[in-house]
């Protein structure tokens, strides 16, 4: 094997090299201190640490949703830092699936018209469109729901369509931030067993969470403190 085929067998999907962000406004104030992190290809990690430690801060910077102030980012070992406006809307697009607190959905639309939000911009026809949404909401357990209008749904629901949204275009990378918050204990496991199942599909995720419970599902766990990670550790 060559040097560069082993290097791309190998290499983590996610590369951090000393990512850090300072904000200038109201007063200079360091929010993250420069990170070392890799995460592997389909494997799902934990962001875990006290409110205001700097997580989403962190997979905000791993999104593409600001870029960091130092350091280098790089994602299937292409250089993310310092990418133009443009592109990094197109690398989010493309690669990256999210999925917030609060399931965010068009309550006056049907659940596979919310799904169907996931793919804008893309340019696939209508009918391949259809099938992946169809396909996505049968993974997240909501086959039969495809045409409820959303308003109808229970929070357990709206995360799993939520989740359906983010997959249905297969991005490499999926973060949650905060996933479990807002719904009782036993859907909390139900979506964090779901987003850890989406390794399976090939898919690297990432779990920014207070939720004690996640450590569990995850194949690593990575700590922020004060605007600096501790150390992690593979569960
Ligand atoms: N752009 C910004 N400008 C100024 N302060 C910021 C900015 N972004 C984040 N912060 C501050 O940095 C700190 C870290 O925020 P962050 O949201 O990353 O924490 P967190 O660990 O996710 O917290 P929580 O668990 O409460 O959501 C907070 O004190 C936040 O107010």
């Amino acid at each position: 094997m060559t040097t560069e085929m082993t290097d791309a067998v190998s290499r983590p999907l996610v590369m951090l090299r000393g990512v850090g962000l300072e904000v200038a406004e109201p007063v200079p104030t360091r929010i993250l201190h420069p990170v070392d992190l890799d995460i592997e290809s389909a494997t799902a990690v934990a962001v875990v640490g006290p409110s205001g430690a700097g997580k989403t801060t962190l997979a905000s910077l791993i999104g593409a949703l600001q870029q960091p102030t130092e350091g280098s980012y790089r994602f299937d070992g292409q250089e993310v830092a310092g990418m133009s406006g443009a592109r990094l809307a197109e690398f989010r697009a493309r690669d990256v699936g999210f999925v917030f607190q609060h399931s965010h959905l068009i309550d006056e639309r049907s659940v596979v018209a919310n799904v169907d939000l996931g793919l804008v911009g893309s340019e696939l026809h209508r009918v391949e469109r259809a099938e992946l949404c169809a396909a996505a909401l049968e993974w997240v357990g909501l086959a039969t729901l495809g045409a409820r209008r959303s308003a109808f749904l229970s929070g357990g629901e709206r995360h799993r369509v939520a989740i359906a949204r983010a997959l249905v275009k297969s991005p490499r990378l999926i973060l949650a931030d905060e996933p479990t918050a807002a719904l009782d204990q036993e859907t909390g496991r139900e979506i964090l067993e779901l987003l850890a199942n989406a390794t399976a599909r090939g898919a690297t995720v990432i779990l920014v969470t207070h939720d004690p419970r996640a450590v569990e599902y995850v194949d690593a766990v990575h700590r922020i403190v004060d605007g600096r990670l501790t150390g992690g550790g593979h569960s």
